[in-house]
């Protein structure tokens, strides 16, 4: 949905808590312009020799009290906005991280992951800011100028309210002209020092080549460059920052300068009392604050509009890979695999990486892939869950083209795991668990037993619930294959894809897992892809993969008996143990 809807959506479900909120800080504005007019009436008592201990002992409460009920009100508002603000946050979110799931790899393959994070995390907190601190803001100063000018007109004077007030309406004026260029300067400041830093860097990792190639000058003159580059920046941003500070006390001084020579006047020529001078000024030090704060909080709104607009952008991307708008029901999975495929190739890659693959799985049985580096084994098995997109009516699941299935319902089917074994930062029994939300304890032991990180995981101070990454607990790369093994085998997917998940396992584990997998997973498909032979030979079908190609396929036996590239690697790996 888009993000403004969203908002929109949000403010009104959330009306009652935003109008009391701002309804509070609205009376805590009224109630804090009594402060100068009591004050002034204060000093009128004084001047006018009224003053008794009992009237001291009066204003001295009433003015205790206009404080304390202005903080109380004040503080339940922005308290409440606040709370709001943070809740919005969390909805966009979750929004953006529901849809950077949906989208598929190819998308994320050609961003910087850290770049698209870093901006779509800031645009969210800037829409925050708005709608709390900025929204907050506004109405604090909005109604506090209203009801100072109020208190002004009725207590003090009109005219010398509104002169006085001359300068000071260009202080909003002012900041919403000048601002972005203060701040423009400064990030202009910020990207020098970093591509400074950058080039910082990368001429000391290049510092043998410099000095082999005798390049030192040219270096140090590019490196001069960035310098002289970076103090000219600073100088702007210090001169706009310094026009920008002395300019609001200057407005501040002309209004008080007027305030001072007409109100003074009235104050001697008796046409106010002495006390609505005094309170007067105090007034004045009050409209310089919220006029000043309308001008940021536009400001904000602006950047706030801007994120906004790129989130909208982001969360209009179309994920490429999607259900079919009418799935075709896929019940009692028995996983069965077809796969007929004349050509695959990547969107970005100028020709196809997997040529003329066919061959049917039949449900219940297994089959070991294996194949050189690059030879497309990896590619081959991401077009079974829909990772990335295989042509219609290439591959088949139970007899139906995956492009038909819903895709909740073909993940559901598939169980996969990759070369790495991704593990999020949360407990390990959680990692397990995410194969099976319900699952018992004694269930996520069992999976971990058959996948042997049972002894590794005791091993860790707090056994399954110790966090991943917390205090320096790292797994190493075979614990994390095998934590990621438990989490599929937990899942019981009527196919199971390993995508060379046991690389990082010693020979004897891997047997054990191996035979732990063919026990649990008896009658249900398996898909093993690996390098090493020994993880395939009990395969009921092999294929063997070369340039994208199926070149040989068959059983081990069958295989080894053919003494093609099968036998050949074979042959390798076996002196290869025996050496090492
Ligand atoms: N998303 C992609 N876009 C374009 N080309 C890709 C993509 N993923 C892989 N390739 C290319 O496809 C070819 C086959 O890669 P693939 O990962 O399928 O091989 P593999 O047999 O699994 O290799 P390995 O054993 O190293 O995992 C390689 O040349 C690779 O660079």
């Amino acid at each position: 949905m888009n993000p403004r809807k969203l908002l929109w959506q949000f403010l009104l479900e959330h009306k009652g808590s935003y109008s009391l909120s701002l309804l509070s800080i609205i009376i805590s504005e009224f109630i804090t312009v009594q402060f100068p007019n009591l004050l002034g009436e204060f000093t009128d008592a004084l001047q006018a020799g009224k003053m008794t201990n009992r009237l001291l002992l009066h204003y001295a409460i009433l003015l205790a009290l206009v404080g304390i009920a202005y903080v109380i009100l004040y503080g339940i508002g922005q308290l409440w906005n606040g709370a709001l603000g943070r809740q919005f946050e969390y909805l966009l979110r979750k929004r953006l991280f529901l849809h950077w799931e949906l989208l598929s790899t190819t998308y994320f393959r050609h961003r910087s992951i850290g770049d698209l994070l870093n901006h779509a995390m800031t645009d969210v907190r800037q829409v925050r800011e708005a709608l709390s601190g900025g929204l907050n803001i506004l109405t604090n100063a909005v109604f506090l100028l209203i009801a100072t000018l109020y208190m002004t007109f009725r207590t003090v004077s009109v005219k010398l309210t509104l002169l006085s007030l001359i300068p000071l309406v260009f202080v909003p004026l002012f900041i919403v002209w000048f601002g972005p260029k203060v701040r423009i300067a400064s990030r202009h400041v910020q990207e020098g020092l970093s591509d400074m830093a950058e080039l910082t860097e990368e001429s000391l990792a290049a510092i043998r080549l410099i000095k082999a190639t005798g390049n030192e000058e040219i270096e140090e003159e590019r490196f001069r460059k960035r310098v002289e580059e970076i103090v000219r920046r600073q100088m702007t941003m210090f001169t706009r920052s310094a026009t920008f500070q002395s300019m609001i006390p200057l407005m501040g001084s002309i209004a008080f300068a007027i305030a001072l020579l007409y109100g003074g006047w009235l104050a001697l020529t008796r046409q106010i009392p002495l006390g609505s001078f005094v309170a007067f000024t105090l007034y004045l030090t009050m409209l310089i604050q919220p006029l000043q704060q309308i001008g940021f909080v536009i400001n904000n709104f602006q950047r706030a509009s801007a994120s906004l607009l790129r989130l909208s952008i982001l969360l209009g991307e179309k994920p490429e890979i999607q259900s079919p708008p009418e799935p075709q029901a896929l019940e009692e999975v028995r996983g069965e695999i077809h796969v007929h495929l004349p050509a695959f190739q990547y969107a970005d890659a100028d020709e196809p990486t997997l040529y003329e693959i066919d061959f049917r799985l039949p449900a219940g049985r297994s089959l070991g892939i294996v194949g050189r580096t690059g030879s497309g084994k990896t590619t081959l098995v991401n077009l079974i869950p829909r990772i990335f997109d295989p042509p219609s009516g290439t591959v088949f699941l139970d007899g139906i083209d995956v492009r038909q299935l819903s895709l909740e319902a073909l993940r559901e089917a598939i169980s996969y795991v990759p070369q790495d074994g991704f593990l999020f930062s949360t407990t390990i029994a959680d990692n397990i668990r995410f194969g099976d939300s319900e699952a018992s304890d004694e269930e996520v032991h069992a999976a971990a037993r058959a996948a042997a990180i049972y002894e590794d995981v005791m091993d860790f101070p707090k056994g399954f619930e110790t966090v991943i990454g917390e205090r320096g607990v790292t797994l190493s790369g075979g614990q994390k294959q095998r934590t990621a093994i438990a989490r599929a085998l937990l899942k019981r997917a009527p196919v199971l894809i390993l995508d060379d998940a046991l690389s990082a396992v010693d020979m004897h584990t891997e047997k054990s897992i191996l035979a732990e997998l063919t026990e649990r997973r008896r009658g249900q498909t398996n898909i093993i892809i690996a390098h090493r032979l020994s993880a395939v030979r009990h395969a009921d079908h092999i294929l063997v993969l070369d340039e994208g190609r199926v070149v040989e396929q068959g059983t081990h036996e069958s295989l080894l008996a053919a003494d093609g590239i099968y036998a050949q690697m074979y042959r390798l790996q076996e002196e290869e143990e025996a050496v090492g």
